[in-house]
């Protein structure tokens, strides 16, 4: 760590990142330098709250993210969880623990990513802490947001009927870590995008993943969303979720489920089945969720007006049958309820 002390080092990553003018418009009374932060709240609205961290060696090496990715991914993985809410962000909290040996330049990448990813989704850095750790750097970001009354998306209110469907394809992040694990290259050396592009498209899938605000917003505007999820921790492990919040079994169908040419293309070289990554890789940060069937196709329209896609993958069954899978030959077995998981590995 260079010779700044801690309230310098603060000021140097955080100070004047974003203009007073688009904090005040954000509704940001006191913003970071106070011992909290003061904000207005929206009327009619109720606040969303998350958080998720990140820390090096089991969310990140050296060689699978650079020093940026790692703060715009931990920023759009929190602010993933708000999509998923069918809410809209607004404040976020940034907790960092640093290890003594970091170098500055390091940090400034982090928050440069930070930044960039907060920018994005007009969400307004208010505050964070910052301490020092022996171990590998932590992140936690907090992000606040907002949803009209009781109008959240949930988990638990997907309905016999319901379609499911996903708002991207999925399993390319999973690709792209198990690539970039492999190849243990440094980032100068990564595939670029234009020359090697799926290899580079399944890197940007893991390293830069965008929180999907617009689709939420979309379904939770619509009134005919059923439950919806974010993908962390993979297809399989959020489907069950749903079903087991909600009660009900789901029926994923092999042919319906989208996968990405890049995805395509690297399992066939790898000698894999595409549907693994998807299943059970993880960190995709698209939506998945139920909505009534007859509906489907008018959001599927509005997803295509906005510029998004709206994938129909399944249904659901009033059977308590957990997840299954339609297979293309027509067998339906059942999906394991595994994915990533901090302290079992299958
Ligand atoms: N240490 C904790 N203390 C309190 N609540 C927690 C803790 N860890 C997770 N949760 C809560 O458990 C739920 C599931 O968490 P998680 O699996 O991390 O969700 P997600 O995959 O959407 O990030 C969330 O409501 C989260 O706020
Ligand atoms: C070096 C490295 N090893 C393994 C992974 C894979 N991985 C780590 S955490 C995770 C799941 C998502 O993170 P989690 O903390 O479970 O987020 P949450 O479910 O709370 O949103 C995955 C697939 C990775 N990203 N990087
Ligand atoms: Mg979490
Ligand atoms: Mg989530
Ligand atoms: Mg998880």
């Amino acid at each position: 760590m260079s010779s700044l002390d801690e309230f310098a080092l603060i000021r140097r990553l955080t100070e004047g990142k974003q203009s007073a003018a688009f904090q005040q418009a954000s509704g940001v009374d006191i913003g970071i330098g106070d011992d909290a932060a003061v904000a207005y709240l929206a009327p009619g609205c109720q606040l969303v709250m998350t958080c998720d961290t990140m820390t090096e060696s089991v969310h990140f090496q050296p060689h699978t993210m650079r020093d940026s990715d790692v703060g715009y991914k931990a920023m759009a993985a929190a602010i993933s969880d708000i999509a998923a809410m069918g809410a809209i962000p607004r404040y976020a909290l940034v907790a960092l623990s640093i290890p003594q040996e970091t170098p500055q330049h390091k940090l400034e990448a982090v928050y440069q990513g930070l930044y960039e990813c907060a920018n994005r989704w007009s969400v307004v850095i208010v505050g964070g802490d910052t301490t020092s750790c022996i171990g590998g750097l932590t992140l936690t970001v907090t992000v606040i947001g907002e949803v009209p009354d009781g109008q959240a998306l949930l988990r638990s209110t997907a309905k016999t009927g319901d379609v499911v469907f996903a708002t991207g394809e999925l399993g390319c992040s999973a690709a792209g870590l198990e690539y970039l694990l492999q190849q243990a290259l440094p980032s100068e050396q990564w595939p670029q995008a234009g020359k090697d592009s799926a290899e580079a498209r399944l890197i940007a899938a893991h390293c830069r993943p965008e929180p999907q605000i617009e689709m939420g917003q979309l379904l939770q505007q619509s009134k005919v969303c059923g439950a919806l999820n974010d993908v962390s921790d993979g297809l399989a492990s959020e489907a069950w979720e749903i079903a087991q919040a909600s009660g009900v079994g789901i029926d994923l169908i092999e042919d319906r489920i989208p996968i990405a040419d890049e995805l395509m293309a690297y399992a066939e070289k790898a000698e894999k089945d595409p549907l693994h990554y998807i299943l059970y890789g993880g960190e995709d940060y698209k939506l998945i969720g139920t909505m009534q069937a007859e509906h489907a196709i008018e959001m599927q329209i509005k997803f295509r007006e906005a510029g998004h896609t709206l994938y129909i993958i399944g249904y659901v069954n009033a059977e308590d049958s957990g997840v299954r899978l339609v297979q293309s030959s027509g067998y339906v077995v059942p999906i394991d309820k595994k994915g990533y998981n901090h302290f079992r590995k299958d």
